[in-house]
């Protein structure tokens, strides 16, 4: 029998993550997820064929893995409303909240517990995730390779071994799908702005992100030796890429990244401290 996994929370992320296992071949009869409104989780049921629920706890009474897919701001109220089901059962616990630490969680959930923490993205959704996965010292290998072979579904996995790196896996992938949609919009005006129909430049611009990811992680060279091999000397991309890096584009992607980085750590200050 298929590891019944239960979601609480049915949101972008949670949905992400169900879709992309589904298409995966994982069982729709062991995914719970759940909401507040059931007029919200009827079309999930729907879509995806899962169990729904709007009763967190009546949720996780079955379930071996619990994936926590709750907004941060209220993560402390929903893992407070499982502590005492969960402390029973022990399932293993996923939390993909960004920011807050597993030890703050375990103390939400009524104690110590095995817990990985998990920053995905997205693209799960159609298979193309990317996860950083952290487990605290209560998970098992069993229970590694579970949230492994769960997360593998829906795309690539990394495991860190201290938690701390969890914020720059958000700022290099769990946020990082928001900064290349910011660029396919950026590449479609400029390409309107050079005449192209809007539609004709944004698929364009999405085709090249997609056959560089492509390309490069297929390609034993480095993105710089792909790069150089685009830009003929003296030519039209020497002359974009010299733009870029004279406007400075690597500090910018720095800067925002670290942004991203510290507001995980300042997230997790402000709610561990509710
Ligand atoms: N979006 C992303 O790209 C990523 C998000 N994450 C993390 O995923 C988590 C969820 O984010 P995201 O999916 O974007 O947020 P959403 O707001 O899309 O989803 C959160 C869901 O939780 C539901 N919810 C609220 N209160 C409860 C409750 N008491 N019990 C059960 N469900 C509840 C919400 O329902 P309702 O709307 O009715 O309130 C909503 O469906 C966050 O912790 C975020 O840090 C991590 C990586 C990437
Ligand atoms: O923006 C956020 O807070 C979440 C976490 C990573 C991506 N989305």
């Amino acid at each position: 029998m298929s590891t019944r996994v239960t979601f609480i929370g049915a949101g972008n992320m949670a949905s992400a993550i169900i879709g992309g296992m589904i298409d995966s071949g994982y069982s729709p009869s062991a995914i719970t997820a759940t909401s507040p409104s059931d007029a919200f989780l009827a079309p999930v049921n729907e879509r995806y064929g899962i169990h729904t629920n709007t009763d967190n706890v009546a949720a996780v009474t079955q379930a071996d893995v619990v994936v926590l897919a709750v907004k941060p701001q209220m993560m402390k109220e929903v893992c407070e409303g499982l502590a005492s089901v969960i402390q029973r059962r022990r399932p293993l616990i996923i939390s993909v909240a960004a920011g807050l630490d597993a030890a703050t969680l375990e103390g939400w959930l009524g104690g110590e517990l095995a817990m990985v923490r998990c920053m995905p993205n997205t693209p799960a959704l159609v298979g193309a995730g990317a996860s950083g996965l952290f487990a605290n010292a209560s998970v098992s290998d069993e229970q590694r390779q579970l949230a492994t072979e769960l997360m593998e579904a829906v795309g690539l996995v990394e495991w860190v071994e201290e938690e701390a790196l969890l914020d720059a896996v958000t700022a290099v992938s769990g946020s990082g799908p928001a900064y290349f949609f910011l660029m396919f919009e950026a590449m479609e005006e400029a390409g309107v702005k050079l005449g192209l129909p809007a539609e004709t430049a944004r698929r364009l611009a999405m085709q090249t992100a997609f056959g560089a990811a492509k390309m490069a992680m297929a390609s034993d060279k480095t993105p710089a030796e792909l790069k150089q091999n685009v830009m003929s000397p003296g030519g039209t991309t020497e002359r974009a890429v010299e733009h870029l890096e004279s406007a400075d584009l690597r500090r910018i992607l720095a800067e925002a990244m670290d942004a991203c980085a510290a507001r995980a750590r300042e997230m997790a200050t402000e709610l561990s401290n509710r």
